[in-house]
């Protein structure tokens, strides 16, 4: 990746600009246009969007939506094309903050704010009741919790009672999310207490070499379970998890070489595309946003960091099985280039079209190898920006 505070020959950013000198480099050194960030911070509010929790009904799902709408004097829309997605965009003429933290219904659990480009990123990997997913960056959780609760049965109404062992409507798929943070990883395991995930194991580990197995739950084994005070040849313990429920402890010995159905890497990024993040710098300082994303040694290591993360959840990815490598960077550097990089190292896999996009219409890519991956501009598409990409193992 270029040093973003190297001399450039690109012109000068418009002088009415005032983002900082050193994020002025950044995008000049990645061919981002100045003028993006320029409206996004003066004009434009992106909306919010939110997920209803799978065991809600249409019925109730909708009332939900009426219910945030007054409490947050916005207006709330189902989004076309993404299952279980609203929208939320503000009535009054300032520029208010949308808290969807306050609203009863995310109180209770029922539900979830995301943006709808990471759903899609979620949604892109068809997941189905019994699979085993791995989330190799998965702190703070916001599309972990939504693997968990996707693999739920959806719409049988508000049922609070099962708040403790596993659900045995769930249908025995898994979560395994991975994050060298462990603070990070304290937040994901609150979501994942808050909404009472019971088939979500954690751990503290680097994605770039982390291998262990595809748990095969309790409820799986064949027998009774046993009791794990004794010895009991057919468990093994886990490397220590920094969570996991009682029944995702152990795993059965034989598994020892089990693959993932499906594995997202939604990778350690310059965060550039989220611009919701990027106007928090406004008053945060934007020193902070230098010395967390622009140190140009960690720029250089960024790439070779997002190629390993990638390469690692292929090797953990079952034939057959679909990755994908998402980013909240606009930057070709930390998308396109390492998705190229990756296709030429692994020339089986297949980049497949990304579903539940078209409503946001976004741009194709003009690399034809790449045609199947896709952008979302901010300003276009009123999300947050963001590159998602499917890739299908040979079987
Ligand atoms: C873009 S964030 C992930 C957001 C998350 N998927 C979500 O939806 O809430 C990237 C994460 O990658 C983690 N990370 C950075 N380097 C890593 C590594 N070598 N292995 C695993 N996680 C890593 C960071 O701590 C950070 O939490």
């Amino acid at each position: 990746m270029a040093d973003p505070t190297a001399p450039s020959d690109i012109p000068e950013a418009t002088p009415t600009s005032d983002l900082p000198a050193s994020f002025l480099a950044f995008l000049r050194a990645h061919d981002l246009p100045t003028d993006l960030y320029d409206q996004c911070r003066r004009q434009y509010r992106p909306h919010r969007y939110y997920r209803t929790a799978a065991h809600l009904t249409a019925a109730q799902s909708a009332s939900l939506s009426t219910a945030v709408a007054s409490q947050l004097n916005a207006t709330v829309t189902a989004v076309d094309g993404v299952p279980g997605f609203w929208s939320v965009e503000p009535l009054g003429n300032d520029d208010q903050d949308v808290r969807l933290s306050q609203t009863a219904g995310y109180q209770v659990g029922d539900l979830y704010g995301i943006d709808v480009t990471s759903g899609i990123a979620v949604l892109a990997l068809e997941v189905q009741p019994d699979d085993h997913v791995l989330d190799l960056c998965c702190a703070p959780g916001a599309k972990l919790c939504m693997l968990a609760d996707l693999m739920r049965p959806r719409g049988i109404g508000e049922d609070r009672s099962s708040s403790t062992g596993h659900d045995a409507r769930n249908g025995g798929g898994t979560v395994t999310g991975v994050d060298v943070s462990e603070a990070r990883l304290a937040t994901c395991r609150s979501l994942v207490r808050k909404y009472r995930h019971d088939n979500v194991r954690l751990f503290a580990a680097d994605g770039t070499t982390f291998d262990a197995p595809a748990p095969v739950p309790a409820w799986r084994r064949p027998g009774p379970p046993k009791d794990t005070g004794g010895v009991d040849e057919t468990r093994r313990p886990w490397r220590k998890p920094f969570h996991a429920p009682r029944l995702l402890r152990f795993e059965n010995s034989q598994s020892a070489t089990t693959l993932y159905d499906k594995v997202i890497v939604d990778a350690e990024c310059t965060h550039d595309g989220s611009i919701a993040h990027i106007r928090k710098y406004d008053t945060w300082g934007w020193d902070k946003f230098e010395t967390q994303f622009l140190d140009p040694e960690r720029l250089n290591c960024l790439a070779v960091l997002q190629r390993t993360l990638l390469l690692n959840g292929w090797r953990q990815l079952k034939p057959g099985g679909i990755l994908v490598y998402s980013t909240c960077s606009l930057t070709r550097a930390q998308n396109e280039d390492v998705l190229l990089w990756f296709l030429a190292r692994c020339p089986g896999a297949s980049l497949e079209a990304v579903p539940h996009c078209a409503t946001f219409n976004p741009r194709p890519l003009t690399d034809l190898r790449l045609q199947y991956a896709v952008r979302f501009n901010p300003i276009e598409t009123r999300t947050s920006g963001f590159f998602v990409a499917r890739l299908r193992k040979p079987c």
